[in-house]
């Protein structure tokens, strides 16, 4: 069960979201009265699903997943390399567990505490947010990934796992830039900058374009905020190279530059960790899945 209580924000709205709104004018964030929780202070769980269990194939499994993972799609810096055996678990983990829509979040209630590990997953509109979790997390119908950009509107909460201190939550936010509302911005920023255990907050960005000037505006908003950050591509399958080294290569130069001016004296301890994904091809989800995994600690560095 999720345990979770709702607090209110104690952050000055008013300054937050001015300097949210100058750093990236066109980012907006609305989080429509919905967020449901239970009275108990217990999320009020739906669409409960229980994944069917992969019976005893992991060694043909394990065998597909050599076969399709023998390119790399990850690039890490002081992070270890997961080995197979590592993305088969990975893999098992979110096939096995339970996974349950876990609410969603109202523009008004999106801060929350939670004492479960959390990643968010962020990045322009049309970015590939919602198609990723969808690709992590085949069997959750509600999520709904559309070519609208904006389609997403609220903070949509996922939770992957059964037992305690072997769980986790992933969120879907709503995209910034092209089609969001101001409103929608202000909910998210609130929503990071409060949220109980976020681990990581992904950035999404398609392999196609690479990065925007938002998506520069928003890692130096979290990185005023110190909420840690990486970098994940997608839409690999339509990317202008087929060689995910000059996709990951490309990214990595983005996230140092983008890290240079946050880093300062701390640079010897500098950890980085690009994924390329494709919800199309499936590649790079195996790493994702693993990378979610290790930052929500249920896995080894
Ligand atoms: N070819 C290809 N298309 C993708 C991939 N991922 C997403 N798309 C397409 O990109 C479009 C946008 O996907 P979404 O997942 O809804 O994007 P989003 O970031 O959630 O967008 P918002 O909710 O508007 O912020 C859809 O038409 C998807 O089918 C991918 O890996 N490959
Ligand atoms: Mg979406």
């Amino acid at each position: 069960m999720i345990r979770r209580t709702v607090r209110r924000s104690t952050y000055n709205s008013c300054s937050a979201s001015a300097v949210f709104r100058r750093l990236v004018p066109a980012i907006s964030i609305s989080f429509p009265a919905s967020l449901t929780f239970s009275t108990t202070g217990a999320w009020t769980l739906k669409d409960s699903t229980k994944i069917k269990s992969g019976s005893n194939k992991n060694d043909a499994g394990n065998r597909r997943l050599q076969k399709k993972d023998k390119h790399r799609y990850a690039l890490r810096i002081g992070y270890r390399t997961p080995a197979l055996n590592d993305l088969a678990l990975a893999k098992r983990f979110f096939e096995k567990s339970q996974i349950y829509h876990a609410g969603s979040a109202s523009l008004h209630d999106a801060a929350f505490d939670t004492i479960i590990p959390q990643v968010a997953f962020a990045g322009r509109t049309n970015a590939g947010k919602s198609s990723l979790l969808k690709a992590l997390m085949p069997e959750m119908k509600i999520i709904k990934p559309s070519k609208k950009p904006g389609f997403t509107r609220k903070i949509y909460f996922y939770g992957v796992g059964s037992k305690p201190g072997r769980e986790l939550i992933m969120s879907d936010l709503p995209g910034y830039g092209y089609g969001s509302t101001t409103e929608q911005g202000d909910a998210i920023l609130e929503y990071l900058r409060t949220a109980a255990n976020l681990k990581m907050v992904y950035i999404l960005m398609d392999s196609r374009v690479l990065e925007m000037p938002s998506d520069r505006q928003v890692i130096a908003l979290l990185d005023t905020y110190g909420i840690p950050w990486q970098i994940i591509g997608t839409k690999f399958d339509r990317a202008r190279s087929t060689n995910p080294e000059h996709v990951l290569d490309m990214l990595m130069r983005f996230s140092k530059a983008s890290r240079k001016g946050a880093m300062g004296a701390s640079e010897q301890y500098y950890k980085d960790e690009i994924i390329v994904t494709s919800d199309k091809t499936m590649v790079g989800i195996n790493e994702l899945k693993w990378s979610i995994m290790r930052h929500c600690g249920l896995v080894s560095e």
